[in-house]
């Protein structure tokens, strides 16, 4: 042994260390260049023979089958487990507690941290060792895939600068990612013997649907190893999405068709333009193509500039008949129809912003991001019914009051307008001064305010959180203006859209129930024709503006049935997870 090696034994070197070093030294004899010298330096370093040591131990724990943990999905269970209690909270003490402790974030975030270590989530993970070969030969892979009814789950482009023609997406899910062998990037040379060289997107389409039974692919590998990793979020879709009249979309076979309200898993955001997604309820389907935001954004505003120049246009009288710009979307209507749809003088308006309610429609709606908000014992989101005026809001709500007073309450209301004769101060309202009202508003105090006839309105903060904190249930049922204020993280609330049905049923269920228009200030008539049109009209407006924060809708035709609706409804936000924005969630 050289006097290096005795040296380095006595520095405690690991075994397997100490023998390198050796080979080393004999090596040195044969040659004497420097990667040798900088190889022994390395090798003899405190620092790498610390590592070895600490890898070495590590490994030794590793093996120990004492410390081999039971499992390796402790979260994933605690998820099926709140899912489970959340629907038994009601039952007894013992459910509730557990359902509590489970949702600490500090033992989630504990199991998360096992869970990794079990799954040696902290292992390196290294690129694979280059396959030795000759650097001017390509290689090449040769894919057989069995042609179904099921497409292949993969998109074709011809690469700009080579014309290759290019794997550009593989979806998740589908035939091509399923068989692990052909990834985004792998150009493609051959289909079933014939050669691609030349040929558009379009000519290999047409090769593969006229092979029958089986595919063969000749491939060259791209450069990245084009795994996909699945990502989590979910969104809420605000538009309803069809790939078959989209003219835009890369292959319409691809995409995902969807409606507003749906809840989408984004499985991939890749790509700038095209999403990859599927539906909530369908995890195991092949995910398909939708537009992601910035191009659904993209498009809206396109849309909205394209009918300001038709407008501006319109009024010139210059085009009105030769214009072949496209019938306007249910969105475009809806937006212009503000003046048909006012609400009639006679009728109470708290909220005095008619003529700015489009700003509200400002705000982009394509997708929202969410999660699953889990009830909290004992603490209840407040249940807000939004509706056009004389709907049957104020109805429903005070049957879920009657039918159980001790658990769902509405706060009363401020007001400054003097007290009427057979009022009660803090029973129809809570009479202030304007000084006071105005100050408190200023103040951040309402959750929401309104003026009417010279006098102000509103619903306090203080007074909704004493009612969710003495462990009720908030009702309220203001403007549909208030919206925005409500729904903050603060108060969660579940927004409930209350519609009207169709003219006829609305006017017979009306009649037959002596219904007193809420639009005639003595509450003694009916409502007239003219009023029920403008409820209709009223709700496609408050849909079109708000339709996105709406966690439910519910038709107000058959009052028992609406009701019935209505109970169900605030039963599941006591007692399912529900889905509401991401931000809701931490
Ligand atoms: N489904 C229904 N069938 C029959 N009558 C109904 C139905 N829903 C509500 N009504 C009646 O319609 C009238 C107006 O209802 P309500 O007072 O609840 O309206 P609202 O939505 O609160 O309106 P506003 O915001 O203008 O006060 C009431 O007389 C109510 O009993």
């Amino acid at each position: 042994m050289t006097a290096e090696v005795m040296a380095a034994s006595d520095a405690n070197y690991d075994p397997a260390l100490s023998k390198l070093i050796t080979t080393l030294k004999e090596a040195e004899t044969l040659s004497n260049d420097q990667e040798i010298d900088f190889l022994k330096a390395l090798l003899e370093s405190k620092e790498l023979n610390a590592l070895v040591n600490v890898h070495t131990k590590v490994a030794k724990v590793g093996r120990d089958d004492r410390l081999a943990p039971m499992l390796s999905n402790s979260a994933v269970i605690l998820y099926e487990a709140l899912e489970q209690l959340s629907q038994r909270c009601h039952l007894n003490e013992d459910c509730r507690e557990v359902f509590h402790l489970l949702q600490k974030p500090h033992l989630q975030s504990l199991l998360h941290a096992h869970d990794a270590i079990a799954q040696k989530d902290f292992y390196p993970h290294l690129p694979e060792l280059p396959v030795e070969m000759d650097e001017d030969e390509e290689t090449i892979k040769i894919v057989q895939l069995v042609k179904s009814n099921e497409p292949l789950g993969a998109t074709i482009k011809t690469e700009e600068e080579t014309g290759k023609i290019i794997i550009a997406r593989i979806m998740h899910g589908g035939a091509a990612d399923r068989s692990g062998l052909i990834h985004v990037g792998d150009e493609v040379i051959e289909v079933n013997g014939i050669n691609v060289e030349g040929k558009t997107p379009g000519d290999v389409l047409s090769i593969l649907q006229n092979s029958e039974g089986t595919i063969t692919f000749k491939l060259v590998p791209s450069d990245g190893k084009g795994a996909q990793r699945e990502s989590k979020v979910r969104v809420r879709a605000h538009f309803d999405y069809s790939p078959d009249v989209d003219p835009y979309i890369p292959c319409k076979e691809a995409g995902l068709a969807f409606q507003r309200g749906d809840i989408l898993h984004i499985v991939s955001q890749d790509d700038a333009y095209w999403w990859q997604a599927r539906r909530e309820s369908e995890r195991t389907a092949r995910a398909g193509l939708i537009p992601s935001r910035a191009l659904q954004e993209r498009r809206l505003l396109h849309e909205r500039t394209q009918r300001e120049v038709n407008d501006s246009e319109s009024k010139k009288g210059s085009c009105a008949s030769i214009c072949t710009t496209p019938p306007a979307s249910p969105l475009m209507r809806s937006s212009s129809s503000s003046s048909s749809c006012r609400q009639p003088k006679t009728k109470k308006i708290m909220y005095d912003l008619t003529e700015n309610d489009d700003f509200d429609r400002e705000m982009i709606a394509t997708y929202e991001e969410v999660a699953k908000l889990y009830p909290r014992p004992g603490v209840f989101r407040p249940v807000v019914l939004i509706g056009a005026p004389g709907v049957g809001r104020n109805e429903l709500r005070r049957r879920l009051i009657a039918r159980d007073s001790e658990k769902y309450r509405s706060p009363v209301p401020y007001t400054t307008r003097p007290m009427r004769t057979g009022e009660v101060a803090g029973r129809e309202y809570i009479f202030v001064t304007r000084e006071k009202m105005e100050a408190d508003i200023e103040a951040g105090k309402f959750v929401e305010h309104g003026e009417y006839k010279g006098h102000l309105y509103g619903t306090s903060g203080e007074s909704v959180k004493s009612i969710i904190n003495a462990g009720c249930v908030c009702l309220l049922s203001p403007h549909y203006q208030a919206i925005k204020a409500l729904r903050t993280v603060q108060l969660k609330p579940f927004i409930v859209h209350i519609k009207p049905p169709e003219f006829e049923i609305l006017k017979k269920t009306r009649t037959e129930a002596r219904a007193k228009s809420t639009f005639d200030e003595t509450n003694t008539r009916g409502f007239t024709d003219d009023e029920f049109n403008d409820m209709i009209k009223s709700a496609e407006r408050i849909d079109f503006l708000y339709g996105h924060f709406f966690d439910e809708e519910i038709l107000n035709g058959d009052l028992v049935t609406a009701f019935e609706k209505l109970v169900n409804t605030v039963q599941r936000i006591e007692n399912e997870p529900l889905w509401a924005p991401a931000s809701w969630v931490q």
